[in-house]
């Protein structure tokens, strides 16, 4: 399998993820050699397709369609199978470009050592440009007990059982923990999240929290602030035993059969040997770049999670074309020039957010207007059977442009891309408030939420 390894290439890409395999695939089209290395087989198209957006976002689907656990569980490696096999003919089959399968260490700012699968055969490879996207990995605290106790999990780990667990409690209620905690409680587990921060999430308007936090509850998820976990240790059945502290200082013990530790995540620099190459980084270690995305070395660029940037797909998707147009001497060559993204929690229903929220805009000194609406009052969330949630934006008094939105309602992740054109194109908001939408919709309540300003 594989095409021969050359000792040299115009450009190499570490790491299968988003960005570098769309990179790839543009650069052997224009007709340059190009060699992208992935370590693993198990991972070619990357995290999202593997271990992150494409198996979470299928289980939640499989879970709201009540599907069982262990047959969802089948239909997600099934998918995510087809889409690795895709990913990696989609680059091996493009004559300029290789596929190594190996873990590329630098030996010089041209040039890496790629240890070949799981032989012991090393390539050394020389290439003009490299492109370094081998993003990101869990990263799990310093908690007594949480590297040696069995049952406890990362989202990656997690997503590998095939057995629903009874109990889970989870350390972290953002993005996987948020996600992770309404999917298993869906498929039937008894879940408990817990969080260190002072409040649930602290980001949001207090309006928009606390109607996320009912929703959750509601599905019998316990959620638990200001949690300080201690220990974690096994009771005499293999089950996780953790202690944490609540906000009173009262210690409290939670037995489950699975912990999932959702805490955040670090650079996935190891084994790089980023210092031979003398490639800088910060202080979290993600690799410096500049707006341009070039590192201090010059003809070497990161892209994607590893730089340090918002870590979502559709980012490392967005590096790629700033990268791209610095090739071709086309203009998006900054990432000053990118405009505001939006972002979605995968809950039920989802929480996708644009802007700024409500508070945001009074802190930076906006006149502004807000509107909000109940989910329940969009005809389209009762033929969905989801009336749960709102829908809150907010206005610039004086310019009528649209700061921000924030929808925790059915289709919202959907919904958030049309606002954001509205935002990035500089709309005013009686453009959303007077167009004509499909019917019935969930977009249609932008007429009658905007009509509020
Ligand atoms: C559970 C979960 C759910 C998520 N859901 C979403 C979502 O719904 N939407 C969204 O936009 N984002 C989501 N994210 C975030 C998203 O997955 C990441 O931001 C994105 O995958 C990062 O892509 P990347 O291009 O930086 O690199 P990755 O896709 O992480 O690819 C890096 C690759 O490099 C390889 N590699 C690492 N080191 C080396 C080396 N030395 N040599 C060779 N290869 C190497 C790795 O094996 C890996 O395949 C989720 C993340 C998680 C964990
Ligand atoms: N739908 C999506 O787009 C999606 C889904 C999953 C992940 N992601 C990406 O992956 C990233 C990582 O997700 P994540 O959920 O791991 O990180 P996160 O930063 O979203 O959330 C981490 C949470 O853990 C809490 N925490 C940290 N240390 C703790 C401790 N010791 N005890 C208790 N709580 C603690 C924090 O307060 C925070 O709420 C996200 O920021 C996002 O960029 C995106």
């Amino acid at each position: 399998m594989g095409k021969n390894i050359e000792p040299h290439y115009d450009n190499l890409i570490i790491g299968f993820g988003k960005g570098g395999k769309t990179l790839a695939a543009w650069l052997a089209k224009k007709g340059q050699q190009v060699a992208l290395v992935e370590m693993s087989n198990k991972m070619y198209g990357g995290s999202c397709i593997n271990v992150a957006c494409i198996p979470t976002k299928t289980l939640i689907k499989k879970a709201e369609e009540k599907v069982p656990y262990q047959k969802a569980y089948g239909l997600k490696n099934d998918l995510t199978s087809f889409l690795r096999e895709l990913n990696y003919e989609k680059i091996e089959e493009l004559p300029a470009a290789a596929v190594i399968t190996g873990k590329a260490s630098f030996v010089s700012p041209n040039e890496v050592l790629v240890k070949i699968g799981e032989s012991k055969e090393e390539k050394r490879i020389t290439a003009d440009r490299i492109f370094i996207n081998t993003g990101s990995k869990p990263f799990v605290p310093p908690i007594p007990g949480i590297d040696t106790v069995k049952n406890v999990y990362t989202s990656i780990s997690l997503l590998e059982q095939s057995r629903l667990p009874e109990k889970l409690v989870i350390i972290g209620g953002g993005f996987i923990g948020l996600e992770f905690a309404d999917m298993y409680a869906k498929f039937g587990a008894e879940v408990t999240v817990l969080d260190s921060a002072e409040e649930f999430l602290p980001k949001e308007d207090k309006d928009v929290a606390e109607e996320v936090f009912k929703v959750l509850t509601g599905r019998k998820i316990n959620i638990v602030t200001a949690a300080t976990v201690q220990k974690i240790e096994n009771t005499d059945h293999d089950k996780v035993r953790v202690e944490y502290k609540k906000e009173t200082g009262e210690t409290v013990f939670l037995e489950a059969s699975a912990l999932l530790v959702a805490t955040g995540r670090k650079p996935m620099t190891e084994g790089l040997n980023l210092e031979a190459a003398g490639i800088k980084t910060d202080k979290k270690g993600y690799i410096e770049v500049d707006a341009s995305l070039k590192t201090n070395v010059p003809n070497i660029w990161a892209m994607g999670d590893i730089n340090g940037g918002p870590q979502f797909t559709y980012i490392s998707l967005d590096d790629f074309r700033i990268i791209r147009d610095q090739l071709s001497e086309a203009k998006y060559t900054s990432v000053e020039q990118r405009k505001l993204v939006a972002s979605s929690v995968f809950i039920t229903p989802p929480l996708a957010h644009i802007g700024l929220r409500e508070r945001e805009a009074l802190e930076k000194g906006y006149e502004i207007k807000v509107a909000k609406l109940p989910a329940a009052s969009v005809v389209r969330a009762r033929i969905d059977g989801d009336t749960s949630g709102l829908l809150k934006t907010v206005v610039d008094t004086k310019t009528n442009k649209i700061l921000g939105c924030t929808l925790f309602c059915t289709g919202a992740n959907e919904m958030i891309n049309t606002i954001q054109v509205a935002i990035n194109c500089g709309l005013d908001y009686k453009e959303v408030r007077d167009t004509i939408y499909t019917h019935p919709s969930m977009a249609e309540a932008f007429n009658d939420l905007y009509a509020q300003i």
